[in-house]
């Protein structure tokens, strides 16, 4: 792995990452389909967003301290084709009991954000699907093996080309595009327009990061992006209504 050009914060994060996790039964999970998810919702005139639920982060002023549960609701209530949960406690507010919590309070399926970089660390929360980041593994096939071996579904992230190559390489069918560069921790959502032609059509393809504004949503959807996953502009402030804004098609009759 990379990690020389990476944001301190980043490093950080990586550093605390590596030693968690261990001592836990292997996982055997039953996932709810996320693909079947973004279909329903595309069916039912809904923009699919992963809404995130996202205490706080290196880029974040403060800490939101809901109740997970409470603002998983908000998110179904407000649309959302799915949830992502944060589990990663030191940077940005996450647990896995906020996950465990969260999954067994909705139906939609929830995914697990964490900075996963050991195959023992899958075994420490269910979910219905994990997030792995290319950047971070270089073992990214065997990873995506271990993980659909105990029932998850994989959302590898990429931010360049050369690493969708190797999420597809590894067997990727979801493949998120971030517009957050880890090295400088700066959004830009040319990324996602510049790599998305890069990913092959039968991938299911979630745009992540900096997505803000209808004008936003709008902008990824024409670049291709079959889902959105929207973290900070859901969390700041009223969560049902952020997602309802970013959720509901614009009626162009
Ligand atoms: O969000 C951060 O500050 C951050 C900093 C360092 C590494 C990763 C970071 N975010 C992880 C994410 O991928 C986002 O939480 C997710 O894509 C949602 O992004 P946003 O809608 O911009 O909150």
């Amino acid at each position: 792995m990379d990690t020389e050009s990476l944001a301190p914060v980043v490093g950080s994060i990586l550093d605390a990452a590596d030693t968690r996790g261990g001592d836990r039964p292997r996982l055997s999970v039953s996932p709810r389909s996320f693909p079947a998810a973004v279909a329903t919702a595309t069916a039912d005139g809904r923009v699919p967003v992963i809404a995130e639920i996202k205490p706080t982060s290196p880029t974040t002023d403060g800490t939101r301290r809901d109740d997970p549960v409470e603002l998983a609701e908000q998110m179904v209530a407000g649309g959302a084709t799915a949830l992502s949960v944060l589990t990663e406690p030191t940077h940005f507010g996450g647990s896995p009991d906020a996950l465990e919590r969260v999954r067994e309070a909705v139906e939609v399926p929830v995914l697990r954000k964490d900075f996963i970089l050991h195959e023992r660390q899958l075994d420490t929360v269910a979910a219905d699907m994990v997030l792995l980041i290319a950047r971070f593994l270089d073992d990214l096939d065997e990873m995506v093996t271990a993980a659909r071996q105990r029932g998850f579904q994989v959302l590898v992230e990429t931010h360049t080309a050369s690493e969708v190559e190797a999420a597809v390489e590894a067997g990727a069918d979801i493949v998120g595009v971030n517009n957050r560069d880890l090295t400088q921790l700066e959004v830009d959502l040319e990324t996602f327009e510049r790599v998305a032609p890069t990913v092959p059509d039968d991938v299911v393809l979630v745009a992540e990061s900096g997505i803000e504004t209808r004008a936003a949503v709008e902008r990824m959807r024409a670049a291709g992006a079959d889902a959105l996953l929207v973290g900070s502009a859901i969390m700041d402030g009223d969560v049902s209504a952020n997602t309802r804004r970013l959720t509901t098609e614009r009626d162009n009759s």
